[in-house]
């Protein structure tokens, strides 16, 4: 009899990040800021004699987008489990653009999987797991260690288990995206990498509009901002809407009144809910 389990992942912004590059996939990551988002990633994993992995995107009503074949991250994921299973995962955002949704896949995947062959896995494996995977794969330096709960989150110190402090603003977030800025070309990349660890930023913001600071100042110096992001955060500050870059996807997202209006000149926006809670398991059915 086939039984499936089923777990959901939010999804995580970065504002601004500094690669710190470790001994061991555990030691590396990211320091910097971002928001975890409730558009995450939803996994359902069932029991199968073979690893498939299809990855799902949808539109808020449900209708399918797309259905692609394959997810080396969360076939590694599996792979270090020791157990094959079919994982089908559902997002709506845009993937590779910036919205952290291969740690949401992971994180959900490993949970459910967790669940599905009782692993005994606490939420620190899981995390650690979901990181490892994030490294080796170079998709992601912090975003699992983000997706470990919600809100506004400030990393100090890299990985999961790092320094995190997290603060939980009410305002409605937006977001544009133009498409995806592929991941492991930039933290691959050396030269990249000295010019971002050169424009973070210190300390931790204390609210949102210093977060928007913070990381819009970060963009600038960067040297990442591609023209029509710039195009868009040009517009933003005319209009007094604080914004920033979608790190690392050609976005942009923001906050509060007009953001919407201003957004809706370059493409349609996104709107956007800061999560409460981290990653988490839904369900597990015979
Ligand atoms: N929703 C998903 N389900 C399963 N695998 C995913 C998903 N999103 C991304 N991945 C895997 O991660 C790989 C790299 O994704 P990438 O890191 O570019 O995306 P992202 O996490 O959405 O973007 P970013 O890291 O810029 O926020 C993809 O090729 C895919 O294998
Ligand atoms: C590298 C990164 C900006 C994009 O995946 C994110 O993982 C982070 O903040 O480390």
């Amino acid at each position: 009899m086939v039984r499936t389990a089923v777990a959901f992942s939010p999804g995580h912004i970065s504002g601004y990040f500094m690669k710190v590059a470790g001994e061991s996939p555990a030691t590396t990551g990211s320091l910097g800021a971002g928001i975890v988002i409730e558009e995450g990633v939803v996994a359902s994993v069932s029991t199968s004699d073979v690893t498939e992995v299809v990855v799902g995107r949808n539109d808020e009503k449900g209708t399918v987008l797309s259905e692609t074949a394959g997810s080396p991250p969360v076939e590694y994921a599996l792979e270090r489990l020791g157990v094959n299973a079919r994982v089908e995962t559902r997002c709506s955002l845009p993937i590779g653009a910036g919205f952290g949704l291969s740690a949401a896949a992971l994180l959900a995947s490993i949970t459910a999987v967790d669940a599905l062959f009782d692993l005994g896995m606490d939420r620190r494996e899981i995390a650690a797991l979901a990181h490892e995977a994030e490294v080796v794969h170079s998709t992601g330096l912090g975003d699992v260690a983000a997706c470990q709960g919600g809100g506004i989150v400030c990393r100090t110190t890299p990985g999961p288990e790092g320094e995190i402090r997290r603060f939980y603003p009410e305002e409605a977030i937006w977001a544009v995206s133009f498409g995806p800025l592929p991941t492991p070309e930039v933290i691959g990349s050396q030269a990249q990498i000295e010019r971002i660890a050169a424009a973070f930023p210190e300390g931790c913001p204390s609210d949102l509009p210093e977060f928007f600071r913070l990381s819009r100042a970060f963009a600038g110096r960067s040297g990442l901002v591609p023209p029509e992001v710039g195009a868009v955060l040009a517009a933003c500050d005319a209009a007094g809407v604080r914004a920033s870059m979608t790190m690392l996807g050609r976005g942009a997202f923001a906050a509060g009144d007009g953001a919407e209006e201003v957004f809706s000149r370059f493409a349609p926006p996104i709107p956007l809910h800061i999560a409460r809670e981290g990653f988490r398991l839904l369900e597990v059915r015979a």
